[in-house]
Order: structure tokens, then C-alpha cells, then sequence
């Protein structure tokens, strides 16, 4: 298994920056965005810059896809049923697929549909991306880890391993994949819904204050939850989320609070919808994401 050309679904944050670092390194040729014909007409014509600088690469309608080596999905949760349909299109019988959708529910959702096969699971972390009226800006690409599924086939791994080490993007390969899933749900659940809810950003949520407390005790939740469902979740993989927040610029934002900005629907259904419903089901009480719930939901109905 070899893959030379990556297709990606979500021209926004995530999409366009790890297309751009793919085509920086491999060349344009190397990378495309794939979208549901609608959603190209709609785009049409929109300028879109990164780092100040127009985005040169292609773009498709779903008509005109043809099967990809490789399928990053980089849309938003609520994106990702209607970007089912679009894959149709672009995956064949050895399409390799990655989401970067965060979260620990979105890959079961992809494999439902085309199987576990060529399907990995993984997270794209670290990154201080943020995009905005069709401008794209970061400093720090972040990065991807990813690792086997337990049915994913013993050469998806090792092939795209060396697709990410050829174009340039910055990754890892993890053996406890879960793990890893989990430190990132535990660090969006508590810095995404905090800076949603009170608007703030990274700054805010890490200076002492009532964002910090919330920030500390959604995150120390979604530890009890996880613990409870066999993740060995520690204190000190909190700890490392929160100096990784702190030492993000103050002024930056997460992806759900660039939602606020935009009025778009967020992905609360990802972080305190799961972390709430597994709660349930393990008798743990988790009243800060129950008030994170209600309060970005109530946001999002007030537009
Ligand atoms: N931003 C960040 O720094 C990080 C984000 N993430 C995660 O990565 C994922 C993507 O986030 P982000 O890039 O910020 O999101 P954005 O909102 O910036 O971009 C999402 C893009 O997906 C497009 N889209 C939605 N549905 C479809 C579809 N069916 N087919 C094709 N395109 C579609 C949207 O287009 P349209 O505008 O037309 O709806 C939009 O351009 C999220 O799960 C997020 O939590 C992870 C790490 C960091
Ligand atoms: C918090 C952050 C930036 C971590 O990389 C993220 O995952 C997001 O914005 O959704």
C-alpha cells in the first residue's frame, strides 16, 4: 500500500492547514478538497488566504471525485453525515481514511459505513489555528496522532506513517491510541466548552479565575468518566493539557469558540453530550459538563 495523493473533506482550520503543509512539501498536485456539490457552488469565487497568502490548491465537486489513496476528513461533527455521502465518491477498495474530527465517536460513525479495514483512529492536536471570514492563520501546525483500530489491517498504519513523513506532517504513532483519544476529549471538553461559554480565550481560561475553574473541573470529569470506561486517564496527563493551553497565545481561541464568533452549530454533542451520557451509565456525577450543556446549547438557540 502506497499513497501519493490525499484528498480532504473540510476546507476550514484543520483542513487547510495540514493541505497547505502537504502541498508545501509535496507539491499541489499531492492534495485536494472534496465537497458535496452544493456546498462547491456555494463556495465558489471565495478567496481564501493562509498566513496572508491565497490558497493555490484544487478543490472538486463530489461529481467530479474520483477514489483517493488516502481520505482526511477535517469537517466539523455536525459535517460529518452529509460528508458520508460525499465519500461514496472517493473511497475505493484500498482507500485509506483518517479523521481529525475531535472527539472519540467519529471514526465508529466512519467504519459503520465503509468498515474498519483502512480506517484509523486518530486527533490532530497542538495546533493554534484559527479561521476566520475566509482567513486562515497559525503559527504552530500541531499535530497527528494516530494508531491502529483493532480491525484496521497490519499495512494502513505503516502507509500512511510514510505518506506524513514524506509531506512533511508533523505526526505520531501511537500504540495506546485510546489513550491518547481521551486526553484530547478530557482537554476539549474542558478548554472548548469553557472559552464557548464565557467567550474567553486561551488567556483567560489559565489565569486563576472562575474560566480556570471551570476549564480544571470539566477537564477533571471527563478523567472520572474515562477511568470509569478503562482509560487509564491520570492527574498528570491534566496537568499536561493545561500547561499546553497555557502556554498557547492568550488571545487564541479553540475551535468551538471561533463557533461562538460564527454563529455555527458546535460540536457540544461530541464533549459533554458523550461525557454526560457515559456519566449516566457509571452513576458519576459530572455537574460542570451537565452546566456546560445546557449554557452552549442555550448560546446556540439565542441565534
Ligand atoms: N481548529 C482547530 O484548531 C482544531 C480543530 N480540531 C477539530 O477538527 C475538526 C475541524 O475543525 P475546524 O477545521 O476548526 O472546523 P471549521 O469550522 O474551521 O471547518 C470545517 C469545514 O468543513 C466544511 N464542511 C462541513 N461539512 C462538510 C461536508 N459535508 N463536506 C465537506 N466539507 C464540509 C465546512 O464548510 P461550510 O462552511 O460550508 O459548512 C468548513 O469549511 C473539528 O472536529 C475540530 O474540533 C482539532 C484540532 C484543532
Ligand atoms: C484546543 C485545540 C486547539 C487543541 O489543539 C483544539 O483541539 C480545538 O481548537 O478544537
Amino acid at each position: 500500500m502506497h499513497i501519493e495523493h490525499a484528498a480532504i473533506l473540510g476546507r476550514g482550520a484543520v483542513g487547510l492547514l495540514y493541505g497547505t503543509v502537504i502541498a508545501d512539501t509535496l507539491g499541489t498536485d499531492a492534495v485536494t478538497y472534496v465537497m458535496d456539490d452544493a456546498r462547491y457552488q456555494r463556495h465558489l469565487g471565495e478567496r481564501i488566504s493562509i498566513n496572508g497568502k491565497p490558497l493555490e490548491l484544487e478543490t472538486v465537486p463530489a461529481s467530479k471525485a474520483t477514489p483517493a489513496d488516502l481520505v482526511i476528513v477535517a469537517t466539523k461533527a455536525p459535517g460529518l453525515e452529509q460528508a458520508l455521502d460525499t465519500m461514496e465518491t472517493l473511497v475505493g477498495p484500498r482507500t485509506c481514511i483518517i479523521s481529525l474530527i475531535n472527539g472519540i465517536r467519529s471514526e465508529q460513525r466512519i467504519a459503520e459505513r465503509f468498515g474498519w479495514d483502512h480506517t484509523v483512529l486518530a486527533i490532530a492536536q497542538g495546533m493554534d489555528a484559527v479561521f476566520l471570514d475566509g482567513a486562515l492563520t497559525f503559527s504552530h501546525t500541531g499535530e497527528i496522532r494516530f494508531g491502529a483500530a483493532e480491525e484496521t489491517l497490519p499495512d494502513v498504519v505503516p502507509a500512511l506513517d510514510d505518506f506524513f513523513t514524506r509531506a512533511g506532517v508533523p505526526h505520531v504513532v501511537e500504540q495506546d491510541i485510546w489513550h491518547r483519544l481521551w486526553t484530547k476529549l478530557m482537554l476539549n471538553a474542558g478548554i472548548n466548552q469553557t472559552c464557548m461559554a464565557y467567550g474567553c480565550g486561551y488567556g483567560a481560561a489559565s489565569r486563576p479565575g472562575e474560566e480556570n475553574r471551570c476549564f480544571v473541573a470539566a477537564m477533571r470529569e471527563v478523567l472520572a468518566v474515562g477511568r470509569a470506561e478503562g482509560i487509564d486517564l491520570t492527574e498528570r496527563d491534566l496537568s499536561e493539557m493545561a500547561s499546553l493551553i497555557a502556554s498557547l497565545d492568550p488571545e487564541g481561541m479553540p475551535s468551538m469558540a471561533q463557533d461562538r464568533v460564527a454563529r455555527r452549530r458546535t460540536e457540544v454533542e461530541e464533549f459533554s453530550g458523550t461525557i454526560c451520557a457515559l456519566a449516566k451509565k457509571h452513576g458519576i456525577l459530572v455537574p460542570q459538563n451537565t452546566w456546560l450543556y445546557q449554557h452552549i446549547r442555550e448560546i446556540e438557540e439565542s441565534w
